[in-house]
């Protein structure tokens, strides 16, 4: 749970989008078929990961894309009251490119899910998609994922109010690529109540080239961050998953 006090330590704000051309995404495929992926639980209503959510193939295909944009190198000297982050970003509003990746199979595994608390009704994927790259030295310092009221908008339809709820990264790299270190660290906190406080052992979310992470953010979220790439190189894909608000 983040504190009731103002957090010091949340990602910086992103800075609104500039307004660049859409990229021209390559198409999502080959992928696997929709009965082998699965939502895998790393802890009950919190953490689940989709192993090979993107194939090898595909996420070697997006790399070498994604490395053709104009990717910019978020200065390590934060704000006051913001994580450190050190890592290439970029940044766009592409909602028909969030409803492919949502139509993949994120969607199907998240309407499935029984027991999980999404928030709400799951409406799709924010559009506002972010790509990060971290080189060897780089990395997201500790934080929490905010919630953010979006509006959501199915391309065609008029939009609906959404807030956010969950953080999904799909990670495009990762041991197979030679990419060590770079894993997405979750800090649970001590159970509350008296009697012996033991810290829980962080979870540690080793990267998977294709494996896609979905953590519940805002009011429930785990202080978590991105651990410093050590050798090659970590690329994401980040959206959230949007519930009617
Ligand atoms: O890159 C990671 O592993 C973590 C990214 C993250 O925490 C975020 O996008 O908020
Ligand atoms: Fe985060």
């Amino acid at each position: 749970m983040p504190p009731k006090l103002k957090s010091k330590k949340k990602p910086a704000p992103d800075p609104p989008p500039p307004q660049v051309q859409l990229p021209n995404w390559p198409p999502l495929t080959p992928l696997l078929p929709r009965e082998d992926l699965t939502l895998v639980p790393l802890l009950e209503g919190q953490i689940y990961t989709i192993p090979s959510f993107f194939t090898s193939t595909l996420c070697a295909t997006y790399r070498s894309f994604l490395s053709t944009l104009p990717l910019t190198t978020t200065p390590g000297k934060p704000k006051r009251g913001e994580a450190v982050r050190v890592n290439d970003r970029f940044q766009v509003q592409d909602a028909v490119f969030a409803g492919r990746v949502w139509e993949a199979g994120v969607g199907d595994l998240v309407r499935e899910m029984e027991g999980v608390e999404w928030g709400g009704e799951v409406l799709g994927l924010n559009p506002n998609i972010r790509v990060y790259r971290y080189k060897e030295g780089m990395f997201f310092g500790q934080h929490y994922d905010e919630s953010n009221n979006i509006d959501f908008s199915i391309p065609g339809a008029s939009p609906v109010r959404a807030r956010t709820t969950w953080t999904l990264l799909i990670y495009l790299s990762g041991l197979e690529t030679g990419c060590e270190g770079g894993e997405t660290v979750f800090h649970p906190e001590p159970p509350k109540g008296k009697g012996r406080r033991e810290t829980p052992e962080p979870i540690v979310v080793e990267m998977r080239t294709g494996t896609a992470l979905l953590h519940r953010h805002g009011e429930g979220c785990l202080l978590h961050e991105g651990a410093e790439v050590r050798a090659g190189e970590k690329w994401v894909l980040r959206s959230d998953v949007c519930v009617r608000r």
